[in-house]
């Protein structure tokens, strides 16, 4: 099967539980008994007649494709940024068959990532009310602020997470005065770990550029300032696993997100048609290559296809730190990586058009980069 062929067959199970979602009905619904002691969770739930599973009289899904998890074993690979053993070939081999990795050793210290997902953690399980009054506004895209869906689309597939987006970087936009003071070094926390992301996706960023034996910053320059946004996660433990996804099949759409999760698992890269499942490393940061990131590299470096599961019986924490360019630049496959051999495969988009298209389209699959794809 060709990559776009397996899209499509992928498109297919979306379009499948896009018809399934049509029977979603929205209520606030109590989650008590969880394990943690969540109390009160915004989610969406589905009321439809799908048949239910005779042994654990769940709803089932036929159709939803199988993870990875259940078929194969094994993970994505895992790169220690220490280690002098980092040959430019292997880097490449990753970037260009994963675009997605774990780094160890990175350099941001373990308790800032503990500390993260702590401060996270203590928010989504304060009292609605108090959550609420950061609830971002659910009219205007990627607002900031506490919310329960990512798409405002009636017919959109919907997502069994709730969230916080916090706008970052560059300086200008953050403003801590709009995220919790609970726990008290909430906001100390947030700052302390952007500065110490970006520095980290500036230095992923100076070796995708090597790899790809082109000067140190030549990625970074063409990104222009970057744009950072925090999204921490929550996925209150779903009665219906099979049924529903935490976050649905995307890629990313900016240029590199860093990602940390607790040990409960559920982050899946579609690889060759499968989904492989992120196993959580203690330290690890999950480093996804974005769209704008193959279109620089002229496909050469591939966005990463991701998705989060959800389970019945733990509750899920994850925190992406999203680098993006300024919505007024323009990206376009860099000159260097242009040869007769290898034509742009890209057109040049104003990235701020690209967001436009991935709120007005949604995210599924990659069908946004392919938009863009010209045709030899
Ligand atoms: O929660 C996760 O593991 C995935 C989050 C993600 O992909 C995103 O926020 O874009
Ligand atoms: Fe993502």
């Amino acid at each position: 099967m060709t990559g776009r062929e397996k899209r499509k067959a992928h498109a297919c199970s979306a379009d499948r539980r896009r018809e399934l979602a049509k029977n979603y009905t929205l209520y606030l619904r109590s989650i008590d008994g969880d394990a943690e002691g969540t109390d009160t969770c915004r989610v969406w739930c589905r009321s439809s007649s799908i048949p239910i599973h005779p042994a654990t009289g769940l709803r089932t899904d036929p159709h939803r494709q199988k993870s990875s998890a259940d078929l194969v074993s094994g993970s994505i690979p895992v790169l220690d940024l220490q280690s002098s053993a980092n040959s430019l070939p292997q880097l490449s081999r990753i970037y260009s068959e994963w675009g997605v990795f774990q780094v160890v050793n990175h350099g941001v210290p373990s308790t800032l990532l503990e500390e993260m997902k702590e401060v996270g953690l203590r928010f989504f399980r304060s009292p609605m009310e108090f959550k609420l009054r950061y609830a971002c506004d659910p009219g205007s895209a990627a607002s900031e602020g506490y919310g329960s869906r990512m798409l405002s689309k009636e017919e959109g597939v919907l997502d069994w997470r709730d969230y916080f987006d916090h706008h970052t970087l560059p300086e200008f936009r953050r403003n801590p005065s709009v995220w919790p003071d609970f726990p008290e070094n909430y906001r100390d926390v947030v700052m302390d770990y952007s500065n110490n992301m970006k520095l980290l996706a500036q230095r992923l960023l100076r070796m995708i550029s090597k790899s790809l034996n082109l000067p140190d910053s030549y990625i970074e320059d063409a990104i222009g300032e970057v744009y950072q946004n925090i999204t921490i996660s929550y996925y209150s433990p779903c009665p219906q696993p099979e049924l529903a996804l935490g976050l649905q099949s995307h890629s990313d759409i900016g240029a590199i997100s860093l990602l940390i999760q607790d040990d409960v698992g559920g982050l899946e890269v579609l690889k060759n048609g499968e989904w492989v499942p992120v196993v959580p490393l203690s330290d690890a940061i999950v480093v996804i290559l974005a769209d704008q990131t193959e279109i620089l590299t002229n496909g050469i470096y591939k966005s990463a296809v991701h998705r989060a599961t959800v389970n019945s019986h733990l509750a899920r924490l994850s925190v992406a730190t999203f680098h993006d360019p300024a919505k007024t630049r323009k990206i376009s496959p860099l000159h260097q990586l242009i040869t007769d051999h290898s034509p742009p495969k890209y057109r040049e988009v104003v990235y701020g058009d690209y967001v436009s298209s991935w709120y007005d389209k949604g995210p599924e699959g990659k069908r946004n980069i392919d938009a863009l794809l010209i045709q030899h």
